[in-house]
Order: C-alpha cells, then sequence, then structure tokens
C-alpha cells in the first residue's frame, strides 16, 4: 500500500472515529424541578443551570433559557414571560420542557445538529405512566436515540456513593425543588421507596405566605429562596442571625425594607419540615427488620438542594436517633449517579424503571 493510500486511510479511520464519537456522546439528565444538569460521557457535567424558560408571548419563540431566564423571573417587560415547565418533580408544561430540553441538549454537544445520543433521565419515583411518556417523548423529540428513565433517589444514592449492590440497606433521602424522595436500596433493588411533593419550592412558598400574613409585606419567589438559603434552619442554631428584606407593603402599596430572624422563617418552615420528617418515619416503620439494622449502623444520607437547609441532619438525627450525613455534593448527587450509569448498562438494565 502506497504511503498516501495508507494516509488516507488513517484519516478516513480517524474521521470515522470522531464521526462515532459524536454519535456516541450520551448523555445523563436530572431534569429536575428547580434545575436541570447534564452530565456527558467523559467530560462530566456540561450544564447546571436552572430549568426556567423565558418565551416571547408574541412570537412564541424561546428568548432565554436558563441562568438568563432566572434573571428575568417577576421581571419581565409584559410580552415576555418566564416560564418553570417542570413542577413536583414533572412535566407540567409539555412544549415548554422541550425546548429547554433540546436548548440544553444543543449545548451539552456545542450546538452540533447531528448528535443522536443515548440519554438516561432521572425522575421522581411517584411518576406516573402519563408523566414517564412525556418525559420520554420530549427527550425523543429533542433528538435522544434511546432514552432510559431511573428513579432520582436510586441514583441519588449511587451518586452519593452508597453501596447499593450490596446486600444490606442503605436510606437516601433526596430534596429537591419539587419533590422529597426517599428510598430504602439493598442488592441493587428498591425495598421501599416514597415520592412526597414537599421540598424547596413549597419551602419557598411557606415564606412568602409567612411574611404576607405576618408583615403584609409581598416578595418574589426569588427573594424567598434567598431568605431560606441565608436565613432558614430546621433546627434552632448556635448563633442567631437577622437579615433585612425588601419588599411591597400591600397595605401602603410602597417598597419596605424590614429585618426578621431565624427563629421566624424557621417558624413559617415548620409545616415543610415535618411533613418531610413524616415521611421518613413512615420509610423507617417500612423498612424490614434486617435492613433496619444495617441502616442504624450505616444511618441516613441525605442528597438534593433542600439537604442543604441549615441543621436539618441534626433535626433528622434528633427525632430519628440515627446517624445522618449530607452528600458530599448534595446538588449533584442525582446526575452524577445518573452519569455512572452511562458506563454500567448492566446496571442501568436492572434499575431502569420502563
Ligand atoms: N443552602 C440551601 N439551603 C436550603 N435550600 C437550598 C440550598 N441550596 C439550594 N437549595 C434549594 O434546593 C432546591 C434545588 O435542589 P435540586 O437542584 O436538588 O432540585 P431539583 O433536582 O431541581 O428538584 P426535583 O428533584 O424536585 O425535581 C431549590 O429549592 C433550592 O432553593
Amino acid at each position: 500500500m502506497s504511503s498516501n493510500g495508507f494516509h488516507s486511510n488513517a484519516s478516513r479511520f480517524a474521521n470515522l472515529r470522531s464521526l462515532f464519537s459524536m454519535f456516541s456522546s450520551d448523555l445523563a439528565i436530572d431534569l429536575g424541578t428547580a434545575n436541570t444538569l447534564v452530565y456527558a460521557k467523559s467530560k462530566g457535567i456540561v450544564v447546571n443551570e436552572p430549568s426556567i424558560v423565558a418565551i416571547n408571548k408574541n412570537t412564541g419563540e424561546v428568548e432565554a433559557v436558563g441562568k438568563e431566564a432566572k434573571e428575568m423571573l417577576g421581571r419581565t417587560p409584559g410580552n415576555i414571560v418566564a416560564i418553570k415547565p417542570m413542577k413536583d418533580g414533572v412535566i407540567a408544561d409539555f412544549k415548554v420542557t422541550e425546548k429547554m430540553l433540546n436548548y440544553f441538549i444543543q449545548k451539552a454537544h456545542n450546538r452540533k445538529m447531528l448528535v443522536h445520543p443515548r440519554i438516561v433521565i432521572g425522575v421522581p419515583s411517584e411518576i406516573t405512566q402519563v408523566e414517564k411518556r412525556a418525559v420520554m417523548d420530549s427527550a425523543y423529540r429533542a433528538k435522544a436515540s434511546e432514552v432510559h428513565l431511573v428513579e432520582q433517589a436510586m441514583v441519588a444514592a449511587i451518586g452519593a456513593g452508597l453501596p447499593i449492590t450490596e446486600p444490606s440497606g442503605n436510606m437516601v433521602v433526596d430534596i429537591g425543588g419539587g419533590t422529597t424522595d426517599i428510598a430504602v436500596i439493598s442488592l441493587s433493588g428498591i425495598v421501599y421507596s416514597r415520592s412526597v411533593r414537599m421540598a424547596g419550592n413549597q419551602m419557598d412558598e411557606a415564606i412568602m405566605n409567612f411574611l404576607k400574613r405576618k408583615y403584609n409585606l409581598l416578595i418574589g419567589e426569588r427573594t424567598a429562596e434567598q431568605i431560606k438559603i441565608e436565613l432558614g434552619s430546621a433546627y434552632p442554631l448556635d448563633k442567631p442571625i437577622t437579615m433585612e428584606i425588601k419588599g411591597r407593603n400591600l397595605i401602603e402599596g410602597v417598597p419596605k425594607t424590614i429585618t426578621i430572624d431565624d427563629s421566624e422563617i424557621r417558624e413559617s418552615l415548620g409545616e415543610c419540615v415535618a411533613t418531610i420528617m413524616n415521611a421518613i418515619r413512615v420509610a423507617l416503620e417500612r423498612t424490614p427488620p434486617e435492613l433496619s439494622a444495617d441502616i442504624s449502623d450505616r444511618g441516613i444520607v441525605l442528597t438534593g438542594g433542600g439537604a442543604m437547609l441549615k441543621n436539618l441532619d441534626k433535626r433528622i438525627r434528633e427525632e430519628t436517633g440515627l446517624p445522618v450525613s449530607i452528600a458530599d455534593d448534595p446538588l449533584c448527587s442525582v446526575v452524577l449517579g445518573t452519569g455512572k450509569m452511562l458506563s454500567d448498562f448492566k446496571l442501568l438494565r436492572k434499575i431502569s424503571i420502563e
């Protein structure tokens, strides 16, 4: 063979290989109520943005997605609406979810139009058949070649590094934006799982309602979330903290600033935290005794953004008497666990829920 022939064969091979890798750029997605994260095989997390889309009402065109759209939340002019297409962990607005998914998939692939990835998506455990279909159809329409669904709590446990393939009990509580997913896992199987529609978003709403009721102060969603993150807690703090809050007085109709402390916000979150505590208690009651013994040794692992609510771990420890730990990177546990499935098809087949 001439050296030219060799070179052209070699370069053809290289082209084929790069074409193949382009087509095999599989993705793992945590399609969350609050945030969508995308993990690309061999690259890691390539998208981590709020699940928000800004749409121009006149043209129907997407104006912005993710971080840029979040900036617009509550500040849009009349012709633009900022939409959160996911509610309670599932699709509330099919069309907008599809647009968002399509945008993030293109972004993950640097806008190479020809890519048809296999996609693994983490969904809440109590998702209905109709909701499952909707998630899958959105991914297929966003040009996926294959779509697999996995339970968020299962992949959160994998992402948090729990030894889920061993014959011993592991308990994970994933507190996201729309749902809290609780699971007891052993031998790669879910022994018990429950998804309650009580998580970060409902905490934001509780703060908004509390300030409206007690101080006649109207605040936006973004401010409520900031208050929760800075001041919110589930158990008394060692050092009390206060915060200045700006909003609109409902009676006078003018901007107003008030100062509140952590105890008031803890009180406003009381019902939300109690609902999560109750779901954990029920999960512990329904766990078979052998696995209960494992859990009392290993404890409960918390994942999801809500796991970072101040002293939530302490509150769960106090009320259950069990060891409680927070995953190293709670906001990324689901996508990291889902990402691991891209190179472990045997485990994926076992845990896939379609
Ligand atoms: N430090 C913090 N304290 C309390 N809550 C927090 C903190 N940081 C983030 N959060 C909350 O975590 C939530 C987002 O968590 P996450 O990204 O895990 O949810 P998600 O996957 O989008 O939702 P879901 O799993 O319900 O679909 C938001 O409600 C956010 O306000």
